[in-house]
């Protein structure tokens, strides 16, 4: 058995490299970039006003101060202007020659076309000018390879002169269940029967992420059928659940091989998820989740989400958190343990009962107590790291 971080590093790299592509803004939003940017452009271009009022000269205050014309955002005075003249100006719009400060509108008295302070003033020369580079100027760094595109970056490649972005291409994930007991969801379920829950468990967990998924349904418990169906996959990632243990009918492993595929780690140090293989089958990274659907779900959460993300060029920091307990936990063993938990009035309370086939807990899980290989026993207030699955 290998340990968590040593999966999680043999994962990202047997991943296939995920090329590059140009795409329009809108669809970059949530992607890593794959390339840095620079500044196409300075932000303002020139000197601007920051506030609706008089552009003017700061030694002509108090007044009166003659208004010869108009600067609007867009549509700035062609002139300059001279002791003892103002121009009406907006936010936004270019600050006219001549002009070193803006007095405020609610700070101005204004009769016809002559000015005179009306409150405090500006205060000092320079006031409410937003200088031209204020933001940045033409060939600045702006952006990182390997930057989040949120909302804010989105916003400012557009202002820096960017229509479109690098990022990795879409990652085309396949997932198949396997289990002869399954049948699929609102289906009638016979007596030996269970209803497929772990791929639209997967499929949600990345929902939001670069992919394209597309379901291979249920796969029976048959090496041959398995075979099959991982001979005509084509993905960039392949996820399996069930059939990972070691029970007669656990056949994700032969099945692979037999395809032409080859196993690169199976079994990790970790509770629920023990059973979690990994493999290549030509260009397709595979990986075999346990059937149980806790397992399954820690699984995505500590392995698949990370990778998807590694490979759409980013990197997924984990959301931990120390919370005081709620009450005493046991010794842990060799596997790093998962024990879902809610969180009421700051202290964490574990889940009494941790079988990694119960979704009710799950559902009603807030977070994760992460328990380390060979954790000591803890007591009721000590303090354990927490991973938020909200
Ligand atoms: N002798 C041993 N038995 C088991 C071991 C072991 O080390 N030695 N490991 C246990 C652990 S840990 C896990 S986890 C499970 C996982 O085994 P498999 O990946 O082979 O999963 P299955 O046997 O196929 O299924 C387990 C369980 O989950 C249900 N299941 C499967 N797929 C789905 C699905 N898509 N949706 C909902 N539920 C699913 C399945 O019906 C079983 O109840 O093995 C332990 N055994
Ligand atoms: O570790 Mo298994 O993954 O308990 O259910």
């Amino acid at each position: 058995m290998i340990s968590l971080d040593e999966a999680l590093a043999r994962l990202c790299a047997l991943a296939p490299a995920i090329p590059a592509e140009t795409v329009p803004l809108a669809q970059a939003a949530g992607r890593w970039l794959a390339e840095p940017i620079a500044a196409k452009r300075t932000q303002p271009m020139r000197d601007l006003s920051a506030m609706d009022g008089y552009a003017l000269r700061f030694a002509d205050l108090p007044g009166p101060i003659a208004v010869v014309g108009e600067s609007a955002a867009g549509r700035g005075f062609a002139g300059s202007i001279g002791p003892g003249e103002a121009v009406r100006i907006f936010t936004g719009a270019p600050l006219p020659a001549g002009a070193d400060t803006i007095l405020v509108q609610e700070e101005a008295a204004r009769d016809g076309d002559v000015l005179t302070l009306d409150g405090g003033g500006p205060g000092s020369v320079g006031r409410h000018i937003r200088r031209a580079g204020l933001d940045f100027s033409t060939g600045e760094a702006l952006l990182a390879a390997g930057d989040r595109l949120t909302p804010p970056a989105l916003a400012l490649a557009a202002i820096a002169g960017y229509a479109e972005l690098p990022v990795r291409r879409t990652i085309r994930v396949a997932i198949a269940a396997t289990g002869d007991e399954l049948v699929p969801p609102g289906q009638p379920v016979p007596p030996d029967g269970l209803p497929e829950s772990n791929s639209i468990l997967v499929a949600a967990m990345l929902a939001g992420l670069p992919v394209s998924i597309e379901q291979l349904g249920i796969l029976p418990d048959d090496r041959a059928a398995i075979e099959a169906a991982f001979t005509r996959v084509d993905a960039d990632l392949l996820i399996t659940t069930g059939g990972a243990s070691v029970g007669d009918h656990d056949l994700v492993r032969p099945a692979l091989e037999a395809a032409g595929g080859q196993i690169d780690f199976w079994r990790i140090a970790m509770r629920p998820g023990k059973p979690m293989l990994a493999g290549r089958l030509r260009d397709t990274l595979v990986i075999g989740l346990p059937g149980n659907p806790v397992a399954a779900f820690v699984t995505t959460l500590r392995f698949v989400k990370p990778l998807v993300v590694a490979m759409a060029g980013g990197t997924l920091p984990l959301a931990t958190r120390h919370l005081p307990l709620a009450g005493p936990l046991p010794a842990n063993d060799h596997r790093a343990d998962h024990l879902r938990a809610t969180i009421q009035g700051g202290i964490v309370y574990s889940a009494g009962r941790q079988d990694s086939s119960m979704l009710r807990t799950l559902a009603h899980s807030d977070c994760m107590i992460l328990r380390a290989p060979h954790a000591p026993a803890a007591l009721a207030g000590d303090s354990v790291e927490v991973l938020m699955i909200g």
